[in-house]
């Protein structure tokens, strides 16, 4: 984490189209990932946020269109140089039985080594920084298996720290951590792309601190994207509405002077019976 890019990459998607078999979910995405800032990904369960992430790192082929990664289509360059150069921490993932902390940490390290040449070195470096960076340092030693989910998950991303690449992409990494430990990632995200210029890519279901810490926020909804820009002009009750059916104002913080959006207690969404009869039973 100490190295800084010369010169941050650049991720397109063009007119993509993916998705399962016979199911189409992305249809007609263009993007480009803003280098060196934390763009965020927001829209509701099942807009397709994990597969434009999956379509953006390779682990999906799109139907159609093309995601270049520096002008050049991803899928026509070599894996290693893609994974020293892209790393992406897939939702829910999971680490073999009896794996300790700091192996899947050294994990992240595969694609810089090569059997005749390794330097060891660097990689412990990478690896010392990454755990003190996601505070797993205490538990380097013991089996991820046998770690709390808000543990576990602080591995995860230390061990994508550990890979040391330019371009981050992230689906859901908040999720099983306290408040305040994803306050402390999201800051951590922060420093990785305005001091070190990385360029990251995090899809967050925690509308709030999307605002307060996104630099770009991307909406989507049905697999298309609604609304892309900084938080001032996407962040809109008008667009909450649109893309999630949420009413809600958007405010400001008065200490921070963050976007903050405050959901509408209007009373009209009907009780279902079951509850209603449990509630006045
Ligand atoms: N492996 C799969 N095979 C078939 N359909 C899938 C698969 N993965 C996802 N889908 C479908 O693709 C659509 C988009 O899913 P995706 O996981 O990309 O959405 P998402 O926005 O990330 O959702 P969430 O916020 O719930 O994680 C959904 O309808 C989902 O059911």
């Amino acid at each position: 984490m100490s190295s800084t890019p010369a010169k941050p990459p650049r991720l397109t998607g063009e007119a993509l189209r993916a998705g399962y078999e016979s199911r189409r979910v992305l249809d007609g995405i263009d993007l480009t990932v803003a280098e060196g800032k934390l763009t965020v990904l927001l829209g509701p369960n099942g807009s397709g946020k994990s597969t434009l992430l999956k379509t953006l790192a390779r682990t999906l082929t799109p139907s159609a269109g093309r995601v270049c990664l520096d002008g050049e289509d991803i899928h026509r360059r070599n894996t290693r140089e893609v994974a020293q150069r892209l790393g992406i921490l897939p939702q829910g993932p999971s680490a073999p039985e009896g794996l300790t902390v700091r192996q899947l940490v050294g994990m992240g390290r595969f694609p810089h080594q090569r059997l005749w040449r390794q330097d060891a070195h660097q990689d412990a470096r990478a690896i010392r920084e990454a755990m003190a960076y996601a505070d797993v340092t205490d538990f380097a030693e013991r089996s991820v298996d046998a770690l709390s989910g808000g543990q576990r998950q602080r591995c995860w991303i230390a061990m994508i720290l550990a890979q040391e690449t330019d371009l981050v992409l992230l689906d859901e990494p908040t999720t099983f951590l306290d408040l305040k430990v994803q306050v402390d990632l999201l800051e951590l995200l922060v420093r990785l792309a305005h001091d070190k210029g990385r360029t990251l890519l995090v899809v967050l279901h925690d509308l709030n601190l999307a605002a307060a810490y996104a630099d770009i926020l991307v909406m989507m909804r049905q697999g298309r994207i609604e609304h892309s820009g900084p938080p001032e002009t996407v962040f809109t009750s008008a667009h909450l509405k649109q893309v999630f059916d949420l009413d809600a104002h958007v405010i400001r913080d008065p200490h921070t002077r963050r976007l903050l959006c405050v959901p509408s207690l209007t009373g009209t969404t009907p009780i279902p019976q079951v509850i209603s009869g449990v509630a006045h039973g």
